[in-house]
């Protein structure tokens, strides 16, 4: 079977990867599966593309390997964007999805809903050796809730509802999150630019 390595060590997002790239019959090998463990990368960047090629480019270089990386995030309008590229640590290092939910919810709590607008932004970028990184980006629209509800999926999922839906993200099957989400968004960008090459 084919193999894709991907440069994350979130369990969420290779979850999620796993089943996209099932499709395809190709095996997705994350950083959580090398012997030797890869330190942490410092995400310096100031947009997402920026986090994604670092990501992608530093681990394409470490294996001399064509990788992928994604670097996603939740934007709030009601927040002016935040936490955007801060998502995994908007309430500090280690990331704490719980915390990250409950400063979002505290910082919104006098925003009416009709002003609790909001969007998943997930950009995926494939770097290899000697060759010019590419860049694949897609969304979720949706809003922020008043509470947590859910189980399913991680990080903020729990008080996201998508465009559409009345659930949140994390009441959704992983199928159904997996048909509307940003990241299926961003792939099916990618599929579309492998098919036109
Ligand atoms: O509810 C959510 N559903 C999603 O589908 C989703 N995708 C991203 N996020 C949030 O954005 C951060 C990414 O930050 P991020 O791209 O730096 O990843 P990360 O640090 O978790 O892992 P790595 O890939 O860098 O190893 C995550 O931790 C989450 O807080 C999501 N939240
Ligand atoms: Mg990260």
């Amino acid at each position: 079977m084919k193999q894709i390595l991907i440069a994350t060590k979130n369990k969420g997002k290779i979850a999620e990867f796993k089943q996209f790239f099932a499709t395809v019959n190709v095996e997705v090998v994350s950083l959580l599966d090398l012997e030797e463990p890869v330190p942490d990368i410092e995400e310096t960047g100031q947009t997402f593309e920026e986090n994604a090629a670092l990501k992608a480019e530093e681990i394409a270089q470490m294996f001399n390997i064509a990788v992928l990386a994604d670097d996603s995030g939740l934007i709030i309008d009601a927040l002016d964007g935040r936490p955007g590229i801060f998502s995994a640590r908007y309430a500090g290092e280690p990331t704490d999805d719980k915390a990250n939910i409950r400063k979002v919810l505290d910082e919104l709590a006098e925003i009416p809903a009709a002003e609790r607008s909001a969007r998943f932004v997930c950009v995926l970028a494939i770097a290899a050796p000697n060759k010019a990184t590419v860049f694949y980006k897609g969304y979720c629209e949706g809003t922020i809730t008043n509470a947590e509800k859910g189980e399913n999926g991680f990080g903020y999922d729990p008080i996201f509802i998508p465009e559409g839906y009345t659930k949140t993200m994390a009441e959704l099957s992983p199928d159904e999150k997996n048909s509307i989400s940003h990241r299926k968004n961003a792939i099916s960008q990618l599929e579309k630019g492998i098919h036109s090459k």
